[in-house]
């Protein structure tokens, strides 16, 4: 404390010595965590790459060259040209090992009776039919995939040309789609208190043999205009295959066609485990 001066500066002093230490201490610990053998090597490459996250490495690695095509720098200039994202995906086959795969299983069949009619947020009905269980039935699961998924999140951004942005939360649900569902055509961050999410991602899981027809993902390029979007014809399908995880950007409009599952057995439906990363 200094008495010559004004009592605000000595506080303001003050507090900022307190956040330099706390930065100090902050950097400190972060630096023992990266080379602490008692945290497993995938926790402390997931601390590693928060942090190259957070010093923006990556997002230099995978701005794209002319920075007219940065879809953050489109989205928000004021040209009236509609700003084209192409449909596009990556699909990831063999996500889960055999036990991991037997677990999945497990969790939708015991909880059949958790499962409920989906809804849309701030859409009309008839938009979307399939049943969906909610994460809360599987908290451990749920942390263990959240893993997986942000372990090749970096790889999949930089295939998918797209910047990479801070994690705020990743968002998870379970559905089945059995005979006669559908999911017509939808974005998946339309609306407020979905804004935020950036990726899509859609595990696929079913019974061998396959015991439904139909159910193929369509992807529709997809113009930004202003707020709007609105979809260009030439779509791509994604088959959705067991034990495959598909990506793509949260801002694509897509849609499931109608699944046909003669037996209408629950056990015999299309499932996935899905959600978004949001920024
Ligand atoms: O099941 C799928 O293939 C996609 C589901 C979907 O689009 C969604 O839940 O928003
Ligand atoms: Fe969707």
């Amino acid at each position: 404390m200094n008495d010559q001066l004004p009592p605000l500066l000595n506080k303001a002093i003050a507090s900022e010595k307190r956040l330099d230490n706390l930065l100090s201490d902050s950097l400190t610990l972060v630096e023992n965590a990266l080379n602490s053998s008692e945290i497993s090597l995938s926790e402390r490459v997931e601390i590693a790459l928060k942090i190259l996250d957070i010093s923006g490495v990556y997002h230099q690695l995978n701005r794209p060259q002319n920075s007219n095509d940065d879809p953050e720098v489109a989205e928000t200039s004021t040209t009236d040209t509609p700003r084209l994202l192409e449909a596009n995906f990556i699909q990831v086959d063999n996500f889960l090992s055999p036990e991991e795969q037997a677990e999945t299983f497990k969790i939708a069949f015991q909880n059949h009776d958790k499962f409920f009619p989906s809804g849309v947020a701030n859409k009309e009905e008839n938009t979307r039919k399939s049943s969906v269980l909610l994460v809360q039935n599987f908290d451990e699961y749920y942390n263990k995939i959240r893993h997986k998924i942000l372990q090749i999140r970096p790889q999949i951004l930089a295939q998918l040309n797209l910047p990479t942005f801070l994690v705020s939360w990743v968002e998870m649900q379970m559905t089945a789609h059995n005979h006669g569902d559908y999911y017509y055509i939808h974005q998946d961050m339309d609306g407020e208190k979905i804004a935020n999410r950036v990726l899509t991602y859609v595990y696929y899981f079913y019974e061998q043999p396959k015991a439904f027809y139909g159910g193929d993902l369509r992807i529709y390029p997809t113009y930004i205009n202003g707020d709007g979007y609105t979809i260009g014809e030439q779509f791509v399908t994604v088959e959705p295959r067991h034990n495959s995880i598909i990506f793509f950007d949260s801002r694509m409009k897509h849609e499931v066609l109608p699944v046909f599952c003669p037996s209408g057995r629950f056990e015999d439906s299309r499932f996935t485990i899905n959600g978004w990363i949001h920024r």
